[in-house]
């Protein structure tokens, strides 16, 4: 009899010390993550940081904001689509979020937290502007090397100069008589999206066959990315943004943090990603320009894909 096989996201270690540029593990790290965002969308990436001293430190930050009264976090009101409070939604019951929109300064941090805690807490100020720099560092390496696959690295530093983070904090908690869906499947409105969470799964992706594969974390420097529609049109169509969904199964709280990369100014395909055999998919526009078409979107199907196409394919 034949053994099954259970698909796995592909997983690439940036954890190494001796990861450094023109290193033939650096190339070929570079030459895997291109590969798994072309081929899956997503990919698990082994990082170097957080330590398990402030994993811990940020999980028990999201446990300690989620405790807050419902009216206080329903203070975080952002008009962009699904920047600021959400929760108790009828078709999602078990989902909970809130976003910190611009995370990596510290201002933006301090005011989340003036608005979540007017006494003050300079400790969850700190924990949650550490850990989006920490991620923004990661998101920008992660630029970096796939120009570099592609041989365009002259565009990566304009690229993540023209970039603002969205930080996320979810938690979904399930009581028996409850949905098991936490979020329906989708692709993100992001250029990426990096996500860490508990050990309590729930995150699943979609393969290009239509099968559904679950994301576990295999270490507490875990981070699932996943290609937006922005990086499917930026890159002209080579990289497919990743179709996914959270089932949570259990009665355990699975508490996640999402950084949501997101670009200023015109977006599109570097001129090097367009030629006779890749023809130009997408006309130029700006990311604000989709997230208010998707906004203004009543369809059912607005969470997929071809919203972007919709919006701003040729
Ligand atoms: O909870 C997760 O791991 C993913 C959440 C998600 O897909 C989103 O916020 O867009
Ligand atoms: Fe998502």
């Amino acid at each position: 009899m034949g053994s099954e096989t259970v698909s796995k996201i592909p997983q690439v270690n940036l954890s190494s010390e001796s990861l450094k540029p023109g290193t033939s593990s650096w190339n070929s790290a570079c030459k895997d993550i291109r590969q798994a965002l072309e081929e899956y969308g997503c990919l698990e990436v082994v990082y170097s940081e957080p330590s398990v001293e402030f994993h811990n430190r940020i999980l028990a930050a999201l446990e300690e904001l989620f405790q807050l009264p419902q009216e206080v976090k329903m203070k975080n009101v952002n008009p962009k689509p699904a920047h600021g409070y959400m929760g108790k939604i009828s078709t999602f019951p078990i989902h909970e979020g809130l976003g910190i929109e611009y995370a990596t300064s510290k201002d933006e941090c301090q005011k989340f937290t003036t608005l979540m805690w007017p006494e003050g807490n300079d400790h969850f100020c700190e924990t949650v502007h550490t850990y989006a720099k920490m991620v923004a560092g990661l998101q920008q390496l992660l630029v970096k090397m796939l120009c570099e696959s592609y041989g365009i690295e002259k565009h990566s530093e304009s690229h993540i100069k023209s970039t603002t983070y969205l930080l996320r904090l979810l938690r979904y908690r399930r009581s028996q008589a409850e949905t098991n869906l936490g979020f329906k499947g989708h692709t993100d409105k992001s250029f990426v999206s990096i996500l860490h969470q508990n050990q309590v799964k729930g995150l699943e992706i979609r393969t290009k066959d239509g099968e559904w594969i679950p994301y576990e974390p295999s270490s507490h420097s875990s981070f699932a990315v996943v290609a937006g529609d922005v990086c499917m049109a930026w890159s002209n169509d080579r990289i497919k943004s990743c179709y996914h969904r959270v089932i949570v199964e259990g009665e355990e709280v699975r508490y996640a943090v999402g950084l949501f990369s997101f670009l200023t100014g015109l977006i599109k395909a570097p001129e090097e990603l367009v030629d006779d055999e890749h023809p130009l998919q997408y006309k130029p526009f700006e990311h604000q320009g989709l997230l208010d078409f998707y906004l203004s979107n009543n369809s059912s199907n607005k969470g997929d894909s071809n919203m972007v196409k919709a919006y701003a394919g040729v």
